[in-house]
C-alpha cells in the first residue's frame, strides 16, 4: 500500500473542501446558491414526508371509526396530499441538484484546469515542465493519478452527501423527539461506522488505482504488446509471452494488498450488520414499548422507525464520499498553483538590430536537480548572419547549448546576449519569437499540415504564398498537394480524412515551420540534427541549399554529420560543457585536434563502406 493511504489528509487537503465550497460560490454565485437550496431541499423532505406519515398514521383511527366525509377523513386527506408533494419535491430537488451539481462541478473543473494550465505555461523558461515532481502537481491538480477525480467532482459529490446529512441530521432529531436520547445515540454510532466504511472504502480504492508508479508501470506492461511503436518489436523478437507474464505478476503483486484490505472490509461489513440489526431492533423494542404502554403514539412508532430507516443510509459509503475525497485533493493542489494573468502583451522588445552579435558569456547550467554543471563556462559570439555548426560527442552539451541561446532556460550562471542587452526573464518571451528551432524531438501536431507550418509565425498564417514557398524549399510542396485534403489534412490517421506521415515528412514540415518563422522575421535558426531522418539526397538538397533557404539569418546547426558540418562557416567543438576548438573546417581539420580525429573516423568508415 502507498504510505499515506491510510493516514489523516495533510491541513492543506482537509482545508480544501470549505476552501472548494468559497470558491464554487465565487465563480459561479447564482449556480452555487441553487444545488446548495436544492440540496437542502432533496435532504428535508424525507424528513417532512416521515413527520406527514407519523400524522396521517395517528390521523387515521380517528378517520376509520368517524367515516368519509367527516372532518378526521379530510384531516386524513391533508396528510396524503402532503406525503405526495413532499414525495414530487424530493424528486425534483434530487434531480434539480444532479443537474445543478454537474454544471458546476464542470465550471469549477474549466475554471481551476486554466489556473493550473496558466501558470504552468506562463514560465518563459520549460525546466519546470521537465521535473517530474511539478508533472506530477499538474496531473494531481487535475485529478490523475488515483480514479479520474478532477476538482469539480468534489462539488458534485459534497453536494450529494450534504443532502444525505440533512436527512441524517433531521431523522436522528425525529427520532430524538420520540425517544429522548435514543436518536442521538443511534447517530452518534452510525457517525462512527459511516466515517470507517468511507476511510475502508477509500483505502481500497487507494489500493487499486493510487499506486501510480507501479500501475503506470503494470499498464504499461499491458499495453506495450498492443502499441503501433511497439508492435514489429514484439514480433520479432517474441516478446509477447515476456510482456504478459511480467503484467500479471506485477499484477498480483500490486493487488496483493488490495485482497488484503478487501477481506477486513468485509468482516466489517459484517460487523455493522449485526450492529445495525441490533440497533434497529432496540428501538422498535423500546417504541413498541412505549406506545403498549401509552407513552406515545402509532404515529409516534411510525415516525420512530421511518427515522430510523432514513438513518440507515448513512451506513453507507458511496462514490460521491470518494469525489469529495479525491476532488478536493485535487482542489488542493490546484489551488497551491498561484493565479497567474496569462501574459496578453508581448513582453518589451529591447533587441538591438539584426546586424547584433548572439553571444554567450561564462554560460553555466545545470538541469533541475542535477548534482553537476552540463555547461561549465562558454564564451562564444555568433556574429549575425554567420552559420556555425556545433559538433561533440553524445552528452556533450549541444543541445543545452541551443535551448540556452534560444532563450528556453535560465542560465546557471554568465548570460545569453544580444549586442549588449542580456535575455532575462523581463525580455525572455520576446526574445523567444526572434529564434525557431527543428529540434530532435520537434513537434509534431495532430493538426491541418497548414497549422504545423504555420505555427512558425503565427501571426502571418494567412501568408499562402509564402506558405507555399517553404513547402517547395523544404521539398513538401508535392507531399501536401497530393494529400487528400490538401493544405487543410489533419497529420493523424487517428481523424476523419488524415493521413499519417513518415519520420522524413515530419522533419520536412518542422524544417518548413522553421523556415516560414524565417521568412517572418526571426533572425536566429537552430537546427538540432536537422536530417536525422531525411533521406540522402533530401539532406545534400537542404545543405546545398541552405545558404539561399536561412537568407542571411544566423543559424547554428548541432550534427554528428561532417558532410554536413564542414558546409558551416565555423565550427565549434564542444566537450563536456566546454569549448575546446573553434574555427573553420579547414582550420579545425590542421590543427589535427578532436574535430580532426572525428571527422577522420567518420571519413575512414565512409571510405571501407565504398571499397
Ligand atoms: N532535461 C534534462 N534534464 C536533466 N538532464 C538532462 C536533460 N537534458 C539533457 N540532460 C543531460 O545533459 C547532458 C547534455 O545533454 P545534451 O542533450 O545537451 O547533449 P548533446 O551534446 O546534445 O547530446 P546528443 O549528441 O546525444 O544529442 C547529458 O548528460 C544529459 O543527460
Amino acid at each position: 500500500m502507498t504510505a499515506d493511504a491510510g493516514r489523516p489528509p495533510s491541513p492543506a487537503k482537509r482545508r480544501a473542501m470549505p476552501a472548494l465550497v468559497r470558491y464554487a460560490f465565487s465563480e459561479a454565485p447564482a449556480v452555487a446558491a441553487l444545488t446548495a437550496v436544492a440540496a437542502v431541499l432533496a435532504g428535508a423532505a424525507p424528513v417532512g414526508i416521515t413527520i406527514a406519515i407519523g400524522g396521517l398514521v395517528d390521523a387515521l383511527t380517528p378517520a376509520i371509526g368517524q367515516g368519509p366525509g367527516t372532518p378526521a377523513a379530510r384531516e386524513c386527506y391533508r396528510w396524503i396530499a402532503l406525503v405526495v408533494a413532499l414525495f414530487l419535491l424530493t424528486h425534483l430537488a434530487e434531480s434539480a441538484r444532479t443537474a445543478l451539481g454537474r454544471a458546476l462541478g464542470r465550471r469549477v473543473t474549466g475554471r481551476l484546469g486554466e489556473r493550473v494550465m496558466t501558470a504552468a505555461s506562463g514560465p518563459t523558461t520549460i525546466g519546470h515542465l521537465e521535473d517530474p515532481a511539478h508533472l506530477g502537481r499538474i496531473g494531481r491538480a487535475r485529478g490523475e493519478g488515483t480514479i479520474d477525480m478532477p476538482p469539480g467532482e468534489a462539488v458534485f459529490g459534497f453536494s450529494a452527501k450534504a443532502s444525505m446529512w440533512v436527512t441524517g441530521i433531521g431523522s436522528a432529531a425525529l427520532l430524538t423527539q420520540v425517544a429522548w436520547g435514543l436518536g442521538l445515540i443511534v447517530f452518534a454510532v452510525f457517525v462512527v461506522i459511516h466515517s470507517r466504511l468511507v476511510r475502508n472504502y477509500r483505502i481500497a480504492v487507494v489500493e487499486t488505482v493510487n499506486q501510480t508508479k507501479k500501475l503506470r508501470r503494470t499498464s504499461y506492461l499491458r499495453d506495450v504488446p498492443t502499441t503501433p511503436d511497439a508492435a514489429r518489436e514484439v514480433r520479432l523478437f517474441g516478446l509477447a509471452a515476456f510482456f504478459r507474464d511480467a503484467y500479471h505478476s506485477e499484477w498480483r503483486a500490486n493487488m496483493a494488498e488490495v485482497w488484503r484490505r478487501r477481506r477486513e472490509h468485509d468482516l466489517f461489513v459484517v460487523v455493522v450488520v449485526v450492529v445495525t440489526g441490533v440497533t434497529v431492533a432496540s428501538v422498535f423494542h423500546y417504541l413498541a414499548h412505549r406506545a403498549a404502554t401509552g407513552g406515545a403514539t402509532v404515529g409516534d412508532l411510525a415516525v420512530g422507525g421511518l427515522a430510523v430507516r432514513a438513518l440507515l443510509q448513512i451506513l453507507r459509503a458511496d462514490d460521491d464520499d470518494l469525489r469529495v475525497g479525491f476532488g478536493s485533493e485535487a482542489a488542493a493542489e490546484a489551488f497551491a498553483f498561484p493565479v497567474v494573468a496569462s501574459p496578453a502583451v508581448p513582453d518589451q522588445a529591447p533587441w538591438p538590430g539584426p546586424a547584433a552579435t548572439i553571444s554567450c558569456e561564462n554560460l553555466r547550467f545545470r538541469y533541475g536537480g542535477a548534482a553537476d554543471e552540463v555547461l561549465h563556462g562558454i564564451d562564444l559570439a555568433v556574429p549575425a548572419g554567420q552559420s556555425l555548426a556545433v559538433v561533440g560527442l553524445n552528452g556533450a552539451g549541444k543541445t543545452t547549448l541551443a535551448r540556452l541561446l534560444a532563450g528556453l532556460d535560465a542560465p546557471s550562471g554568465g548570460s545569453v546576449r544580444v549586442g549588449a542587452t542580456p535575455v532575462e526573464d523581463a525580455n525572455r518571451r520576446s526574445w523567444q519569437r526572434q529564434v525557431v528551432a527543428v529540434f530532435q524531438d520537434f513537434g509534431r501536431y495532430e493538426l491541418t499540415v497548414r497549422d504545423n507550418i504555420a505555427f512558425g509565425s503565427l501571426a502571418h498564417a494567412d501568408d499562402e504564398e509564402g506558405l507555399r514557398a517553404v513547402a517547395r524549399q523544404a521539398g513538401l510542396l508535392k507531399f501536401i498537394e497530393g494529400l487528400p485534403n490538401g493544405w487543410d489534412t489533419v497529420m493523424s490517421s487517428g481523424y476523419p480524412g488524415g493521413v499519417d506521415a513518415s519520420g522524413g515528412e515530419w522533419q520536412r514540415i518542422a524544417i518548413a515551420r522553421a523556415l516560414f518563422g524565417l521568412r517572418h522575421g526571426a533572425r536566429l535558426l537552430i537546427m538540432d540534427e536537422p536530417a536525422a531522418s531525411l533521406d540522402a539526397r533530401a539532406e545534400a538538397r537542404l545543405y546545398d541549399t541552405f545558404h539561399e533557404l536561412t537568407a542571411g539569418a544566423t543559424t547554428i546547426a548541432i550534427s554528428h554529420r561532417f558532410a554536413t558540418v564542414r558546409k558551416a562557416e565555423r565550427v565549434v567543438v564542444l566537450d563536456h560543457g566546454r569549448i575546446v576548438e573553434d574555427g573553420t573546417h579547414e582550420d579545425l581539420i590542421g590543427a589535427g585536434g578532436r574535430y580532426a580525429e572525428l571527422f577522420r573516423l567518420q571519413a575512414k568508415r565512409f571510405e571501407e563502406a565504398q571499397s
